[in-house]
């Protein structure tokens, strides 16, 4: 058991702010009092909090030389493979110091093609990467080798699951934003017993006020914003490069036709005339909010749209670290997020999200409303096919 995890026994608890209560059975076998134990994640938190600011840096640091870059190697994938691993490398290596007890880490890459003839180059520049963020932070008095970068990517090979703990992770969320210029994210969460416990979202091109309905930039606008949540503690958000946190909440709107609604800037990634289905029925007035990666979920978390509706097409498979962070994000934010068929998203089965249709997300008022929608516009879709 972790050295943050608080004993005490008790009939009549409130449940204390940024703690998640469990109940066990006595410690003693021949009583029959509950114990409940107090969790707090304070410590995985800010080790998720630095892991994911300092990818943030090394992403925005590549992604900032892709855009000053000629339009030929605009259309080369390179640095996005690049700033994938990297992230993934440095995010690793971070908790890995922080958190060294007991450490899996579910994680969307594997240095397979790095190992490859041919990629030698790509993992120096990775290595390199990696090293200038360390040293850049100042808190680590290390480099490392290829190898141990390699090492790093690769102990994000757990299967995570429904025991003990896992790190959840997606190095890059919205690749193909990341090379428009556009919104994408890194995501990490935390799952302990198959439940998400704390996520944090760094969003480098996100600005700190809301966006508009239009999903416009103001040029002025400041951006790069860190959410993040643990389980009884609500969600806070904070810029990037450190100043304080304020506690995001949910929009409080309850009439669909005052809500805006976000989804995948791909259509490739959701049905996009079933969304616009479901929001006629519910008599959305504003037009989609279109941008990429779980920059929605926080987007959402402090109330800058109503609904973020989420249709991949038939065949595709939910993986846990594209839903982990966004989910309690919104969750702790005061929102809901479900299947198409309403369930909650369960985290505790390995890698995919075994789920029905689609992701649906909202605040609690709005749910019922949509949930219909959301049944009465798939029927008909399936009836015009
Ligand atoms: N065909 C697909 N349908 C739905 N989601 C997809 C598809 N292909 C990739 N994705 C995933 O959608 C996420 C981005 O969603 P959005 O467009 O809403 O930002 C990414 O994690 C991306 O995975 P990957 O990270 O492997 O590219
Ligand atoms: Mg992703």
């Amino acid at each position: 058991m972790s050295l943050n995890c608080l004993r005490f026994v008790s009939h009549s608890l409130k449940k204390p702010p940024s703690f998640h209560l469990s109940y066990l059975p006595s410690s003693s076998s021949s009583s029959s009092s509950t114990v409940i134990v107090a969790m707090s994640y304070s410590k995985e938190l800010a080790a998720a909090k630095k892991a994911a600011s300092l990818a943030a840096r090394l992403c925005q640091k590549v992604q900032k030389a892709l855009l000053q870059s000629d339009v030929q190697s605009k259309n080369d994938k390179s640095p996005v493979t690049v700033a994938d691993y990297g992230s993934q490398a440095l995010v690793s290596f971070v908790l890995q110091q922080e958190i060294p007890a007991d450490f899996s880490l579910v994680a969307e890459e594997d240095s397979k093609d790095l190992r490859k003839d041919g990629a030698q180059e790509t993992v120096e520049r990775i290595t390199k990467l990696v090293n200038d963020s360390i040293t850049s932070d100042g808190s680590y008095n290390v480099t490392l080798s290829t190898e141990d970068v390699l090492k790093a990517i690769d102990s994000g090979r757990s299967e995570g699951g429904s025991q003990g703990r896992h790190w959840v992770l997606d190095p890059i969320d919205g690749t193909k934003g990341f090379l428009r210029g556009d919104q994408y994210a890194i995501a990490l969460a935390l799952l302990d017993g198959g439940k998400v416990v704390l996520g944090v979202l760094a969003c480098p091109n996100l600005p700190l006020t809301s966006i508009s309905a239009a999903g416009q930039l103001s040029p002025d606008n400041e951006v790069g914003c860190l959410f993040f949540a643990e389980v009884g503690g609500g969600t806070y958000m904070q810029p990037l490069d450190g100043s304080s946190a304020v506690k995001v909440q949910v929009t409080a709107v309850e009439n669909p036709e005052e809500a805006s609604f976000f989804e995948s800037y791909e259509a490739a990634h959701s049905m996009h005339d079933l969304s616009s289905l479901i929001a006629q029925k519910l008599g959305v007035k504003a037009p989609p909010v279109r941008i990429d990666s779980q920059a929605k979920y926080g987007a959402l978390s402090r109330g800058d749209g109503a609904i973020y509706l989420r249709f991949p097409h038939k065949g595709y498979r939910e993986k846990i670290w594209d839903h982990a962070a966004g989910c309690i994000v919104v969750t702790e934010a005061g929102g809901v997020v479900t299947d198409a068929a309403g369930k909650p998203l369960d985290f505790s089965r390995g890698k995919y999200l075994d789920l029905d249709t689609g992701i649906i997300v909202t605040n609690q008022k709005l749910m019922p409303l949509l949930f219909n929608a959301v049944r009465e516009s798939i029927k008909e879709k399936a009836a015009s096919l």
